[in-house]
């Protein structure tokens, strides 16, 4: 595949790294203003730096766009006669709706919205996508794509604001789930390494169960809370303390901010 990513910024990176690490590209271009911050990419075989987005989207199939949400309008119409029918638009700007950019290049192009994470550095991002009319004929190549990066699902566009936070800004979550989880390690006596060792893989553990499985989170916290025991006692504490409810109203409030922001401020 030619892919070229469009503002290889975090997220740019990212995905960057785990299609080299994945093998998914014939060619690919990395695009950003100043070059020096992605140096780790030069040397790569097939990987090309350049700030020249033109010759990018020249040499490459499918363009993923990775720019903040107020520079890619500008982008969007640079391109734009640039676009042939080879070319598959994959979009991961967080409030740039499918609409304005058919309003920009046209509603005959294969345009593609894709929500991954961070996480898809390391080969393990879920990825939300949607699609134009016309991009649907495509869809498969993105799953292709995302689904070597990780996992993909294909939701309809008025949920990509909500995907937004559950799995982009979700790893920040979860992120600091694990620090917590490490500091308390640290008070309970284990040097802070050994700790966030332990802290990442029994969370990496917790939800591998739950993918192997297929259960609830409930029948697995069933199997380790011993009656009277120190997990329920730890468990119900947290609770009191307005756990669950804390994550939720976190997530409900990142929510309510995408959908007060205007592309232009994002
Ligand atoms: N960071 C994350 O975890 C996620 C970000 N997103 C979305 O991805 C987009 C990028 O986010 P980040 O990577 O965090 O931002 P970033 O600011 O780290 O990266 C954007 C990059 O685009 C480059 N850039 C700006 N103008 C350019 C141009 N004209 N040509 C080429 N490159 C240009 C910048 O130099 C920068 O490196 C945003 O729209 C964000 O909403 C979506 C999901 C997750
Ligand atoms: O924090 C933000 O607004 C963006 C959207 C998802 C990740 N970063």
């Amino acid at each position: 595949m030619k892919i070229a990513i469009i503002g290889t910024g975090n997220l740019g990176k990212s995905i960057a790294k785990g299609l080299i690490t994945s093998n998914a590209i014939t060619t690919l271009y990395l695009t950003k203003r100043n070059l020096d911050a992605i140096q780790e990419f030069d040397g790569y075989q097939n990987v090309y730096l350049t700030s020249n987005n033109a010759e990018a989207v020249k040499q490459s199939d499918i363009i993923i766009f990775a720019v903040q949400p107020a520079h890619f309008e500008t982008i969007l119409r640079d391109i734009k006669p640039l676009l042939t029918e080879k070319h598959v638009l994959i979009s991961t700007i967080t409030g740039f709706l499918i609409p304005k950019m058919e309003a920009i290049v046209g509603s005959d192009q294969f345009i593609i919205r894709a929500m991954p994470n961070t996480a898809i550095a390391v080969g393990k991002s879920i990825t939300c996508l949607c699609s134009n009319e016309k991009g649907a004929e495509r869809i498969k190549i993105a799953e292709a794509i995302f689904n070597r990066l990780g996992t993909s699902i294909a939701i309809p566009e008025k949920q990509m604001q909500a995907a937004t936070v559950v799995c982009a800004s979700g790893i920040a979550f979860w992120m600091r789930l694990i620090r917590a989880t490490t500091q308390a390690a640290i008070q309970l006596g284990f040097e802070a390494e050994t700790a966030q060792d332990l802290a990442m893989h029994t969370c990496e553990g917790a939800a591998s169960l739950l993918i192997a499985t297929g259960n609830h989170p409930e029948q697995e916290i069933d199997k380790v809370t011993t009656p009277k025991g120190c997990t329920i006692e730890g468990l119900n504490e947290m609770e009191h303390k307005g756990l669950s409810s804390s994550l939720i109203q976190g997530m409900v409030t990142s929510f309510n901010k995408i959908n007060t922001i205007k592309t232009e401020q994002l």
